[in-house]
């Protein structure tokens, strides 16, 4: 590594080779879990599992990650079986609000592009803006506005990997049209549809939930659901030209009315995603067995 910042190539390499030689699992699919959904980690079968502090390069997870995910597995990738597919989950992500740079918050999805996955998942918790969601609706991501982004914090800032992508990449179209519409097909056949929704993301720096002015201009924005993660791995996933699948847990409604008394914390969001956890697992499994991809095992 050159400096405390800058990530060259070789490290992700690093990384990916020794992932490579401490497990046979070939993973074609990686799925990162948001806060409180860490138990769909769980669901894999025949695991290898590596703590991050473990994996020469990783980032280090923070009290924070350790808090937000499924207590005692945080801070580890899972490799293993979800219904004979082979995938790799990441129980507990990096944010940025943890003091880590994007570089380092999406380190692992150059180290998946190594390791042959092709495919991601994300899933995230997040507040509604939109009127007509409710708290425990899945949000397919339609598409996302990377608001750290527009202000000039973007993971792929500094000289540009050729090995990994373009210096301008595409970000129109960046989550897959083929598998937002699989996953609504699943859940109509699994009876979810009555609470599954298609939307906009919006990815803020946090760690602070929204003022109610700032709820009012996402709104505006045409926003559906607010959180503070997802968008740099999208980024750095479609720059590296992974087909993205995305999908927000709705844990709150965003207040925007100054009559409202009512206000968010951390606790009430992990309790939602809790409860809606077993469905999301069922869901993101039912999408990887049906996704027409090799499986590879050594
Ligand atoms: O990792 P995600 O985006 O699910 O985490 C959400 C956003 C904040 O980290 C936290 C707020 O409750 O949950
Ligand atoms: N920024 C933000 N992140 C969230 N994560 C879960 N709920 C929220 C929310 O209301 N706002």
């Amino acid at each position: 590594m050159h400096s405390k910042d800058q990530i060259c190539y070789e490290d992700y390499q690093q990384s990916a080779d020794w992932l490579l030689s401490q497990t046979q699992h070939r993973p074609k699919v990686a799925i990162i879990c948001g806060s409180g959904l860490g138990l769909l980690a769980d669901a894999l079968k025949c695991q290898d599992s590596f703590k991050y502090g473990d994996i020469p390069g990783f980032p280090q997870s923070t009290v924070h990650a350790i808090a937000s995910s499924v207590q005692g597995h945080a801070g580890r990738l899972v490799f293993g079986e979800l219904k004979g597919k082979t995938c790799v989950c990441m129980q507990g992500r990096f944010h940025m609000y943890e003091g880590h740079s994007l570089c380092k918050v999406t380190f692992p999805i150059r180290v998946f592009k190594l390791l042959g996955v092709e495919t991601l998942i994300v899933t995230n918790a997040a507040g509604s803006l939109n009127d007509t969601y409710h708290c425990g609706d899945i949000m397919v991501i339609k598409d996302h506005i990377n608001l750290p982004g527009l202000a000039g914090l973007n993971p792929l800032n500094g000289p540009n990997e050729e090995k990994f992508g373009p210096r301008f990449p595409p970000m129109s179209g960046v989550y897959d049209k083929h598998l937002r519409r699989m996953a609504f097909d699943i859940c109509k056949s699994l009876g979810f549809a009555q609470f599954v929704q298609e939307g906009v993301y919006c990815m803020v720096g946090g760690p602070n939930f929204e003022s109610i002015a700032e709820a009012r201009l996402l709104h505006r924005l045409g926003v559906d659901a607010v959180g503070m993660s997802t968008a740099p791995e999208v980024l750095v996933a479609g720059h590296c030209g992974m087909r993205v699948f995305g999908l927000s847990l709705i844990t709150n409604k965003v207040v925007k009315s100054y009559e409202d008394t009512e206000s968010v914390n951390h606790e009430s969001v992990l309790e939602v995603s809790k409860m809606r956890s077993e469905t999301l697992q069922t869901l993101v499994t039912e999408l990887v067995s049906r996704m027409d991809i090799n499986n590879n095992t050594a």
